[in-house]
Order: C-alpha cells, then structure tokens, then sequence
C-alpha cells in the first residue's frame, strides 16, 4: 500500500519506450483523513491487501472532487455528494458506509439553547460537511419545526460560535466535543436525534467507484471491495489493538489526544455496513433533501447493495 499525499502528488513525464506491456495502473483509492477510518486504515495495514492500492488519505471535500476530477478511482463521499453525482459515481460492489445505528459521537449541533429555541437563530455549518449540514436542517425544521438563518463557515468551534448561536461540526474536532463537551453549551448527537426521530439508521458516508472504473477494471474492483470488507471484519475482531493505533494517530494532531476507551466506544458505534436497513435510511433522506431541491430527484439507490466480492 502506498501513502499518496496531495501536496506530493505530480504527474510523471510519459518517457516510456520499452515494448514490454506497460504495467496495470495502480487502482487509487480515497480514505476520509479522520478517525472514522482509522479502524480500515488499520485493517488494510494488517491485511494481505497492501500491495493491490495507493490510498490518498485527506477531507471528504477533497476526494469527492479528486474523484470527479478522475485523480482517483474509488473512495469514500459524504452521502450528499454520492447522491448528487448519479452520472459520475455508483456504489462500491459489496456496500461500505461510514455510519451509526443511533449516536454516532462525531457529527453534532452544538448549541448554547436548547434546539427548539433556535428559531430565527444563526446556525454555522461547516463547510467540511454535506450531509451532516443537510441533516441537521432536516431536523431542525422538519423534526423540530424551528427557522433559523444558515451561515457556512470554516469548522472551527470558537470562530463559528463568536457569530452564531449554533454550530454543525464533524469529524475529529467533533469527537472531542463528544470527549470534552465545553461548559455551557449542548453537543447534540444528530445520529442520535435521527434515529429518535426516524426509527432509522444514519448513513453520513458511502465508498463510490467511478462508473468508467466499475466498467473498464470490474476484476480490480471486486478486489478492492473485498479487502476493505476484510479490513473492516479485522479491525472489528481487534478493537483494543485499533484503539491504540487510532489513540497514537490522534496524539499526531494538535488538538490533544484521545483517549483509547473514548475510541473503543466511538468504533463500538460506528458501522461501516450498507445493509438492507442503511439502504432504506439512504432512501429516506434522499427523499427528504430531494423535496428540499438539495439533491436531484433521480433513480433511488437499490434496497440491497450491488453484490461484488469474489
Ligand atoms: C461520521 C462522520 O462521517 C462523515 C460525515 C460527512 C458529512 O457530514 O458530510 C462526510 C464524511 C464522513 O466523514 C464524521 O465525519 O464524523
């Protein structure tokens, strides 16, 4: 496996003259550069995969425009993104998501008032995600039957809340708040809220392959799929030893470590499986943002995930 990093990234110069069969291209695959995929990270370390991918580790926001840009084959896309790309992207044979049957800890309205006062109140949303923004106004207003004014904004907690009353943030700096709520303000789990309301899970991210990859290299595909499904179940059968590896790639950061039981909770409930009943939630939330004009009003994604691994 190798580490592709944006900033090292460049096109070689095409010099090849040899008349043997150039090489197959080296399959590039898309991880989200945060904790919610350190659990695969890991998996694919220990796993008999290495060799078969370059993974390109950084934000959802950058890979879903390396995708569209054809810098990478497959990866994962914040569920918004997949659903506004039908042309471009399908779902990845076998089904991989980032999501939560209930709290997920790292997608949040953080609010100093409780949600139902939030009427005519300013929300930031980070610009960082698509589908937690999305579902957070969702709940807002349909659930919670409140308006406020939206203002999108750099995901930084103190910046967002000098100029709003609220705040949607995801990711690693809304792990922490999970970790360390702030005094004074509600961190508010949106998986939790939507399953409350809904009865369903929450699916925030789904692994895409670009539909002229998914055509051309089927063979490749299938493979990819099946060693992140085997990555996935061996990061599962291993949890302490994850936990540890996550907590060491959290102390890299600036913003502190966290600790490996708030980790073993976090990849307690965090589910990486597109299912019957993630599918239905997918369904569920198209709908919903597509009467919102957020997303098009296209073809539903299938009930069962398109079968792949060989
Ligand atoms: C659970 C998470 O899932 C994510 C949420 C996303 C979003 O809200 O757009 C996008 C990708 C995932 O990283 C998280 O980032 O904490």
């Amino acid at each position: 496996m190798t580490e592709v990093h944006a900033a090292s990234r460049r096109s070689a110069p095409s010099r090849r003259r040899t008349t043997h069969p150039a090489p197959a291209a080296p399959f590039r695959l898309g991880d989200i550069s945060f904790l919610n995929c350190a659990p695969l990270r890991w998996g694919l370390r220990h796993g008999g995969a290495r060799e078969q991918f370059a993974l390109a580790s950084g934000p959802p926001e950058w890979l879903a425009e390396e995708l569209l840009a054809g810098r990478l084959d497959a990866g994962p896309v914040s569920l918004v993104r997949y659903l506004r790309h039908p042309d471009a992207w399908e779902l990845l044979p076998g089904g991989l998501a980032v999501g939560s049957d209930g709290p997920v800890r790292s997608c949040h309205l953080v609010s100093r008032a409780p949600l139902g006062e939030l009427d005519g109140a300013v929300v930031a949303l980070s610009r960082t995600s698509r589908t937690t923004t999305l579902l957070a106004r969702i709940l807002l207003e349909d659930a919670l039957g409140v308006r406020p004014e939206y203002r999108p904004a750099p995901q930084h907690l103190d910046s967002m809340l000098a100029t709003a009353d609220a705040a949607v943030l995801i990711g690693d700096e809304a792990l922490r708040l999970h970790a360390r709520p702030p005094a004074g303000l509600r961190v508010q789990d949106t998986g939790a809220l939507w399953r409350e309301w809904t009865g369903l899970p929450m699916v925030f991210a789904v692994w895409v392959v670009r539909r002229e990859v998914a055509r051309e290299r089927p063979e490749r595909v299938r493979a990819i799929s099946a060693a992140l499904a085997e990555a996935a179940a061996l990061a599962r059968a291993h949890p302490a030893a994850v936990a540890r590896a996550a907590a060491a790639e959290s102390a890299r950061g600036s913003d502190g470590p966290l600790s490996e039981d708030v980790l073993l909770d976090y990849y307690r409930v965090l589910d990486y499986s597109l299912g019957a009943r993630q599918l239905a939630a997918v369904r569920e939330f198209a709908h919903r943002a597509a009467a919102r004009g957020e997303v098009p009003l296209a073809d539903p994604p299938p009930s069962t995930a398109p079968g792949g691994h060989p």
